[in-house]
């Protein structure tokens, strides 16, 4: 096996964070350098945790192989940029860019390796290879996508089910997506249908409904726990270490 690699986790207080603490601690492939959080924290998993303020400082004095970051889209673009600054990788999986913000990760992914995914389990990448194969062999289906999240979920629709509407849209060519439907709105021919969901502790569910007049197929994913996000970006970050500058898939890490 190859050095351990020096990992650096923002959002260190989040759920997401105080996941991949976890997970961390019981892999020897990975060591947290550097955990921080916008606002002051106790110790999460036995890590101190720093305030974000000064991230360059941070990373400078802590030298990390790997920025893994799950916070918001406005906090993700800066904690990048200071990782181009100060030539650290970076993996993302925050969701809930916009477009200037897509555009931030494209030019940061000129100076640093970056990867970023809207879901980082292993099920979703199978998922999405079984939606597009299902969407080509049944191109007149009508199609609904739904996803359900906990009650703490800011973005909406998540991150995954835009990635889903890519990939049909790949497939299919580019169809109209309507967020919800309330009062007089028939389903218009090639519409596809995306709703939203937000109840308890939910971790994450993404069903893709395909159905014509005679038949129906549902693809369902659940995750059980953030454990298999936290344990997926750790092994982007292994992964990423030491690669050029550019632009990653999480598909490629799977297939590694
Ligand atoms: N790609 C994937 O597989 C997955 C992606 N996600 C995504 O990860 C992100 C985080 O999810 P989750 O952990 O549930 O969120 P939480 O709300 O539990 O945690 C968010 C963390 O980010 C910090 N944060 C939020 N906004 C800012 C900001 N503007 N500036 C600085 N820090 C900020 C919070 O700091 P503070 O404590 O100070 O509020 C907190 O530490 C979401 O975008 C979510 O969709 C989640 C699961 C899996
Ligand atoms: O916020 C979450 O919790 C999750 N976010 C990601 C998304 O927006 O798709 C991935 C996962 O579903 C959990």
């Amino acid at each position: 096996m190859g050095d351990t690699v020096r990992v650096a986790v923002t959002g260190a207080a989040g759920r997401m964070g105080r996941e991949l603490l976890d997970v961390a601690a019981d892999r020897d492939d990975v060591e947290v350098v550097l955990a921080v959080n916008r606002s002051p924290v106790d110790p999460v998993a036995g890590v101190d945790v720093r305030e974000a303020g000064d991230l360059s400082g941070h990373l400078g004095e802590t030298d990390p192989d790997v920025l893994v970051d799950f916070t918001g889209p406005d906090s993700s673009v800066d904690y990048v940029a200071a990782c181009t600054e100060m030539g650290v990788a970076v993996v993302v999986g925050t969701t809930g860019f916009d477009e200037d913000g897509r555009a931030a990760l494209d030019d940061a992914a000129e100076s640093v390796p970056l990867l970023h995914a809207t879901n980082f389990s292993r099920g979703i990448a199978a998922l999405r290879r079984a939606v597009r194969e299902a969407v080509a062999a049944l191109p007149d289906y009508d199609v609904e996508l739904t996803e359900t999240h906990h009650n703490g979920k800011r973005d909406a629709p998540s991150g995954t089910a835009n990635t889903l509407l890519d990939d049909i849209d790949d497939v299919r060519g580019e169809a109209g997506r309507v967020y919800g439907r309330e009062g007089d709105q028939p389903r218009s021919e090639g519409e596809i249908g995306v709703h939203a969901r937000r109840a308890g502790g939910v971790t994450g569910e993404h069903e893709v409904l395909l159905a014509d007049d005679h038949q129906t197929l549902s693809l369902t994913h659940r995750a059980g726990s953030r454990g298999v996000f936290a344990a997926g970006a750790l092994d982007a970050a292994v992964w990423l270490s030491g690669r050029d500058a550019g632009r990653y898939d999480f598909e490629e890490v799977l297939d590694a």
